[in-house]
């Protein structure tokens, strides 16, 4: 479980990103922050490894106060992908998925192997182990920034809008991967993006944000989907959404609700459908 109590965050040249921030994040299960451009999400994904540190208030991992942890150490536990991979240019894909592996002192063979499955694991190919990041296509380079963010073994996964640099096709091809990645590991992942349409299918807890980190609403996206809490809430989703008629699909034994178009617009709870 992660707690963020009071959390605030002021950059240096006075910018508030985030003010009085609370919220719990259930383990295995996946939360997402959406909102517009700016309103604080990558901040509030980066406090919770300590890339950013918050200017004021705690947050918690399994009730231990992360401040109080080494920095380093806790960076090397989380599992951590960003947006356009940030992959090594001059690195194989191997050695991209290994490298905190090997920072963490297992034996090359050990973590080779490990890599190789991880590699099964994203739906990667094991012959382009070898490969350099520019010869893999978009996709491919986000399936590695996954199974390197897996590495580890983390309990927690954050994802900084891993899938925002890819065209629409393979974008709903990782999402597919990513919730059936999610019911066979059951990790803590904390899922940025701007899109509500990825957050209703993604995410099982939904926290829609407003400028400098404000929650708007929280809850399912069935819960947010039926009562939004306000104009704000009921635009956000509807605008970029658009007012389209819903009904109920099956995928992957999970209940989707899909808009007119059969896009997704959100996921029912178990025993709701
Ligand atoms: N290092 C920094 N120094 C000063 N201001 C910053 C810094 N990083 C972020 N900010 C500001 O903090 C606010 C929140 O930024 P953040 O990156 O968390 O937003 P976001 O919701 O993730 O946006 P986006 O979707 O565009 O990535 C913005 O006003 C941003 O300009």
């Amino acid at each position: 479980m992660i707690e963020f109590r009071s959390v605030s965050k002021q950059f240096p040249d006075g910018t508030k990103a985030v003010q009085g921030f609370d919220l719990t994040i259930p383990s295995r299960s996946t939360t997402v922050f959406v909102g517009s451009s700016g309103c604080g999400k990558t901040t509030l994904l980066r406090m919770v490894n300590r890339m950013v540190e918050p200017s004021a208030g705690q947050i918690l991992i399994d009730g231990e106060d992360i401040a109080t942890t080494d920095a380093v150490q806790l960076r090397r536990r989380i599992g951590y992908v960003m947006q356009n991979s940030g992959l090594l240019p001059h690195r194989s894909v191997l050695d991209n998925i290994t490298t905190v592996l090997r920072l963490n002192r297992t034996p090359k063979a050990e973590a080779r192997e490990r890599g190789l499955t991880l590699m099964d694991t994203v739906g990667l190919d094991r012959a382009l182990a070898k490969r350099y990041p520019s010869q893999l296509s978009g996709g491919q380079q986000q399936r590695v920034g996954v199974a390197r963010g897996l590495a580890v073994e983390p309990n927690i996964l954050l994802m900084d809008e891993p899938f925002g640099a890819v065209d629409p096709i393979v974008r709903t091809e990782l999402q597919e991967e990513l919730l059936r990645l999610q019911r066979e590991l059951g990790k803590t992942v904390v899922f940025v993006t701007h899109d509500i349409d990825e957050a209703f299918l993604l995410g099982d807890q939904i926290v829609i944000l407003k400028k400098g980190g404000v929650i708007a609403q929280q809850g399912t996206p069935e819960e947010i989907l039926a009562n939004p809490v306000d104009d704000f809430v009921a635009d956000f989703v509807g605008a970029h959404r658009g007012k389209r008629s819903l009904s109920l699909k099956q995928v992957d034994g999970r209940t989707i609700v899909v808009d007119a178009d059969g896009k997704p617009a959100g996921v029912l709870a178990e025993g709701a459908a």
